[in-house]
């Protein structure tokens, strides 16, 4: 099998990239604090917007006057509406963005948007868009865990859902072998490869300041943390036995004036 290739182009800036294919991405909003300049740079390389519940709080409130809050209405507010605050819904469903409930105590808000996601695509006989959750890497541990567990069920069913916040970007790898291209604009030094949700894996690595040749890793023993990019090399490549979270740090993006 041969590598499966990614990159995060989607965090790149669009007047460096001409070529960001925006048409190709959904972002679900979670309710976590984020940055602007990070907001605006997903929204802009992202065709489809949806909020999970109190992620519409979160854009609301990324704006000071409802002009610029207008240039950002999502697509579709999903969940079971116990966050999104009144004044918020009211505002949205005046713009006519659907704000959909779902009662559903059985899954959380994120799972609620993703099946939005899936049912549009079904609706509409769309290509599988690829995923970018911003935020769900950090607050509740009950609810970065679940996160972390959903990302590894969906990898099963789709093909690439990325996990970003102000200081990461994460995925799950497939086991396999994959190269990882790096903007070393976009990323920072620090990196890792978390064996979460499986018992153990095999790892090689290269590009990496601390590779590993075939080495075991899981909870019990190595997990490789603070690991480096190496400043010029353009690609890390990883082989895991099994499916392995990747985490790679984010530099500040510049503010927006
Ligand atoms: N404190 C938190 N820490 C981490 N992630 C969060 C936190 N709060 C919300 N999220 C993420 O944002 C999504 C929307 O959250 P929201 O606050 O609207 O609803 P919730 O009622 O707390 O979450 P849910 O209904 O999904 O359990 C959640 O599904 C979850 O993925
Ligand atoms: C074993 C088990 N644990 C917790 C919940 C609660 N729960 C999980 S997702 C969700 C929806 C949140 O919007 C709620 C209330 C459950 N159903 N089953």
């Amino acid at each position: 099998m041969p590598a499966t290739a990614w990159n995060v182009n989607f965090l790149r800036s669009p007047q460096i990239t001409a070529t960001n294919d925006h048409s190709t991405h959904a972002l679900i909003i979670l309710n976590q604090p984020f940055s602007f300049p990070l907001l605006h740079r997903l929204w802009h390389s992202t065709q489809w917007h949806c909020c999970a519940d109190g992620g519409a709080n979160r854009l609301f409130d990324s704006f000071s006057d409802n002009q610029d809050r207008l240039k950002f209405l999502p697509g579709l507010i999903k969940g079971d509406l116990d966050s999104i605050r009144p004044d918020v819904r009211q505002f949205y469903e005046d713009q006519g963005v659907p704000v959909v409930p779902d009662e559903d105590q059985d899954s959380t808000d994120l799972m609620k948007c993703v099946s939005a996601l899936e049912e549009k695509e079904r609706a509409e006989d769309l290509a599988q868009l690829h995923i970018v959750l911003l935020g769900g890497l950090s607050g509740r541990l009950d609810q970065t865990i679940p996160t972390l567990a959903y990302l590894h069920k969906l990898r099963k069913t789709r093909q690439r859902v990325f996990a970003v916040t102000d200081e990461n970007v994460a995925w799950v790898l497939d086991a396999g072998e994959h190269e990882i291209e790096v903007d070393h604009g976009v990323l920072g030094q620090t990196c890792g490869l978390l064996p979460v949700g499986i018992d153990s894996t095999i790892l090689s690595t290269s590009g990496l300041k601390w590779n590993l040749t075939d080495c075991p890793s899981s909870f019990d023993g190595l997990v490789s943390t603070s690991n480096h990019l190496v400043p010029g090399e353009r690609v890390v490549w990883i082989k895991t036995s099994q499916p392995i979270w990747w985490t790679a740090e984010l530099r500040e993006f510049p503010k927006i004036c």
